[in-house]
């Protein structure tokens, strides 16, 4: 079935609070939606979001080369070909991973909607739930506890805690939350590439000398730092994952075997693909290396694409997926239920977001 039509809708969507992490401060998202549209009329719609700071994507910049390569480059293709379009789709240019994500959500999108299966159904997938986390923002230590105690309230027991910014208060933020929450919640530690390898390793030891309920500590050193991420992971007992240092299924094999991380944070705006994140989980699994499923603060549908794939992934082992929470935008309030999501067995990612 040929796809013959792709269109791009631009949107806005403001936040319940400012998303804070050691790299940016987010009041809103721009994302950019699209539309393909196959001969007998069937839609499959994606999403990418701009998030200069973190993937490099403007919207004008997914805007272009949307429209003057990678449109051009799958129109008049055969949706069933998914494999080979993705592979079009992600050798068309170097980088530009959250314009590549939205096409390949679309094009995934309307192939299962042909096959009249649930996007998890593609993947593999059986089951249909799973338990998110929820993200507390970077700030003074007060107001973390602050928003701790209100999301654990909210029936989340998984914390992501933002840090990064300064090594001292950053052992206060986690200590104050540590007082005020105890050993029944987990800690996720999201240092987003704020300390250098010398600091990650003071500051993790601390960590474990107070015995704080930490699973883990996710990119603790800049992304390029491959080096420091090993040399991290050698020296602290508390998990190390990487997130902005794995974007390709190429950087999940320097992971392996440089032994630099004992996790994988799979995004779809780094990785461009539905498939390349398949690819990433699957090297992953292969090493012994057990992958989260996460995102951007970024669209409602193109978290539930990636939770698609994680309800379907075995080495799928944890998920943050909890941007549609931060977002003033009810429409997947059904799939979204504080720390639980529930896909429903309709064909497709089963989401609109544009009247039809
Ligand atoms: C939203 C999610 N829980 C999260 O924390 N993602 C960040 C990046 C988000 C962004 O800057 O838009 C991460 O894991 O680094
Ligand atoms: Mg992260």
């Amino acid at each position: 079935m040929k796809i013959v039509d792709a269109q791009i809708q631009t949107e806005r969507t403001s936040l319940k609070r400012p998303f804070k992490t050691a790299v940016r401060t987010a009041f809103d998202i721009q994302s950019l939606i699209v539309k393909i549209t196959l001969e007998n009329g069937i839609t499959g719609y994606g999403s990418g979001v701009a998030t200069e700071k973190v993937t490099g994507d403007s919207l004008s910049g997914m805007k272009n080369i949307l429209e003057q390569l990678l449109f051009p480059s799958i129109l008049g293709k055969e949706i069933e070909n998914i494999a080979e379009n993705e592979m079009i789709i992600q050798t068309s240019c170097i980088g530009n991973t959250s314009a590549k994500a939205a096409l390949s959500i679309a094009l995934y999108d309307a192939y299962a909607k042909l096959l009249k299966v649930p996007l998890f159904q593609i993947f593999g997938g059986r089951t249909n739930s799973l338990i998110n986390d929820m993200t507390i923002s970077l700030n003074e230590p007060d107001e973390m506890v602050h928003d701790a105690i209100k999301a654990v309230e909210q029936g989340f027991s998984i914390l992501k805690i933002k840090v990064g910014n300064d090594p001292q208060k950053d052992l206060e933020r986690i200590q104050a939350i540590y007082d005020h929450l105890g050993d029944n919640i987990v800690l996720r530690i999201d240092a987003n590439q704020g300390w250098s390898a010398k600091e990650a390793i003071k500051i993790i030891g601390e960590f474990e000398s107070r015995n704080f309920p930490i699973e883990f500590i996710e990119q603790p050193v800049p992304q390029w730092d491959f080096d420091g991420l090993k040399f991290v992971r050698e020296r602290v007992n508390i998990p190390i994952m990487a997130d902005e240092s794995v974007y390709s299924a190429k950087d999940a094999i320097k992971i392996v075997n440089k032994k630099a991380a004992d996790l994988i944070n799979i995004k779809l705006m780094k990785t461009g693909s539905l498939l390349e994140a398949c690819k990433i989980a699957s090297i992953a699994e292969t090493a012994g290396i057990p992958c989260m499923i996460g995102c951007m603060m970024e669209s409602s549908l193109s978290v539930l694409a990636a939770a698609h794939l994680a309800v379907a992934h075995p080495n799928i082992k944890k998920v943050d997926l909890d941007s549609p929470l931060w977002l003033n935008d009810h429409k997947v309030d059904r799939y979204f239920r504080n720390s639980q999501i529930h896909l429903e067995e309709i064909p497709g990612i089963g989401f609109h977001p544009v009247s039809q």
